[in-house]
């Protein structure tokens, strides 16, 4: 794993905390920036990891009809303001040659692709593409739903507004049928 340099953000987040008008001298404040640094180390965790490497664990198992892992929460951050965007993400995928993986492993590249600064179409199909790359699948579908700070705090400041992003390969782009089969399953 990359180290992530921490002195680097304790001066920033000190300078922030300058420029905004407070006093990082003060006692409440002292802390900070080395918390920060912290949390972003963890918040951040996904950005030198490849999601590909969560499917370490591939049965051999003849099935080839649907698996679908739905409700997976997940926190992300978006790349713009920084602020975090969180919700839920599905994932369906249609088996082919055996190879079905662990569900743990497909909320692990969840978890590692939610770990990065970004925006919520990349996380959608990094997650689609690495599962479509890995497990050679006959198609998979994701789904992401997610509110986004950004819109709720500040800005337009709409809470409860939703985003729902899609990303489809293989067999299920030119099957409407299963892809509802699917929506439906995710929302019923
Ligand atoms: N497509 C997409 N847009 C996002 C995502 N996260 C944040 N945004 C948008 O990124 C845009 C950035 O717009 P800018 O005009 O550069 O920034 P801004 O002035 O802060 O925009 P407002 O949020 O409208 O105040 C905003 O419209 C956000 O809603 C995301 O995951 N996907
Ligand atoms: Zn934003």
């Amino acid at each position: 794993m990359v180290e992530i340099n921490h002195s680097q953000i304790e001066e920033a987040i000190r300078m922030i905390l300058e420029a905004v008008g407070e006093n990082p001298d003060r006692e409440g404040l002292l802390d900070t920036p080395k918390r920060v640094a912290k949390m972003y180390e963890e918040i951040f965790e996904g950005i030198n990891l490849d999601p590909k490497e969560s499917f370490d664990l591939v049965f051999s198992e003849e099935h080839e009809e649907l698996v679908l892992l739905k409700d997976i929460s997940f926190i992300s951050m978006c790349e713009h303001h920084l602020l975090p965007f969180y919700g839920k993400a599905h994932i369906a995928y249609l088996p082919r040659n055996g190879k079905v993986t662990g569900l743990s492993k497909l909320a692990r590249a969840i978890e590692i692709v939610a770990k990065r600064p970004q925006i919520q179409e990349r996380m959608t199909s990094t997650v689609a593409d690495s599962i479509y790359e890995i497990l050679d699948p006959h198609g998979v579908m994701v789904v992401i739903e997610a509110e986004h700070m950004c819109m709720t705090m500040r800005g337009v400041k709409k809470p409860g507004a939703k985003a729902i992003t899609t990303a489809v390969r293989g067999s299920l782009v030119n099957d409407s049928y299963a892809r509802s089969e699917i929506l439906n399953l995710i929302h019923n």
